[in-house]
């Protein structure tokens, strides 16, 4: 597997290889990868010759510095569970061979970046979108790879995507959970055992209130039941739940205003902050 840390020898690696007709996928990540990041390797291997994985804590789309400083980091562990999976090649670089020294460009995505974690994370989605098209620049893939648990991320990725006329294709795949139901995040890592079993409580959640909604119960009831969920649980915080149309990210008052509605959740265990989303049908 090759590791680039510059963007130059990763390009010419690119290079070489759309030369010899070979298809790069792309899967960018913040690291501290898990089994839900491999599943998006494995989903690029079948469909690409050539897989290559980003490894880069972007500090753009931090909205809390807190969050940025404890954010895990462990390119080590990271580096092996990729030469297992059979990964081509990792770039990861650091914020000098990313950024300029003041970085200025700002992205505004309208209703998509206002609601839900563009409401509470201020600016977490222009970070977002900033270093997804350096990425989609650098690596110039036919394939990238994202993961349901992000879907509004998906979302203004894919408002990007078409925007700026990325020729490439976006993938969204299904959410890896751990055995309890758990949805799989780096920041996981940052939970204790007894705050690891009260995390849970997102999955309850959202199962509880699908439940509910698709017996006919409206959106406002299953957003008390959440609240009333959550509230049981000591040491968890309900940050938001909404029901939304996974298309545009308009918030429902009735789940029969959407073809395809999707249940979005963020919430702090302690201080650290999980979200999780399910798909109603
Ligand atoms: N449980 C999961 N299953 C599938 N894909 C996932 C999962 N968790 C994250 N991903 C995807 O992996 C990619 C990289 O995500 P990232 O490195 O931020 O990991 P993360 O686990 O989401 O970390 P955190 O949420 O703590 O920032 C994103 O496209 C994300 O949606
Ligand atoms: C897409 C991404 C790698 C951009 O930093 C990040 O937001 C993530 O890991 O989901
Ligand atoms: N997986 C989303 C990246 C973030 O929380 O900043």
């Amino acid at each position: 597997m090759e590791i680039f840390n510059q963007i130059a020898p990763l390009k010419a690696f690119i290079h070489a290889q759309k030369q010899r007709g070979k298809s790069i996928g792309l899967v960018p990540t913040m690291g501290a990868l898990h089994a839900g990041h491999l599943s998006l390797i494995e989903a690029s291997k079948k469909e690409n010759s050539i897989t290559v994985c980003s490894i880069f804590v972007n500090p753009t789309q931090f909205n809390n510095p807190a969050d940025l400083l404890k954010y895990p980091r462990t390119f080590d562990k990271d580096t092996l569970l990729l030469e297992k999976v059979e990964c081509d090649a990792v770039f990861y670089p650091d914020n000098a061979e990313m950024y300029p020294e003041t970085s200025l460009i700002k992205f505004d995505f309208s209703h998509l970046d206002k609601v839900m974690e563009g409401k509470f994370r201020p600016g977490h989605f222009s970070g977002v979108a900033l270093v997804v098209s350096k990425l989609f620049h650098i690596v110039e893939p036919d394939h990238a790879y994202f993961g349901q648990k992000d879907w509004q991320q998906f979302a203004v990725i894919r408002q990007l995507s078409e925007e700026l006329k990325f020729n490439l294709k976006l993938h969204s795949e299904p959410t890896s959970r751990e055995q309890d139901g758990l949805a799989m995040s780096s920041r996981n890592l940052r939970l204790n055992e007894q705050q690891r079993e009260q995390a849970i409580v997102f999955f309850r959640a959202l199962s509880a209130a699908k439940t509910i909604l698709l017996s006919g119960k409206s959106i406002s009831e299953a957003k008390n039941l959440v609240k009333e969920i959550i509230e049981q649980q000591p040491g968890t915080i309900l940050e938001y739940f909404e029901v939304a149309d996974s298309k545009n990210l308009n918030l429902l008052e009735n789940v029969k205003d959407s073809n395809r509605p999707i249940m979005c959740i963020a919430g702090f265990i302690g201080e650290i902050r999980l979200i999780d989303n399910m798909f109603l049908d």
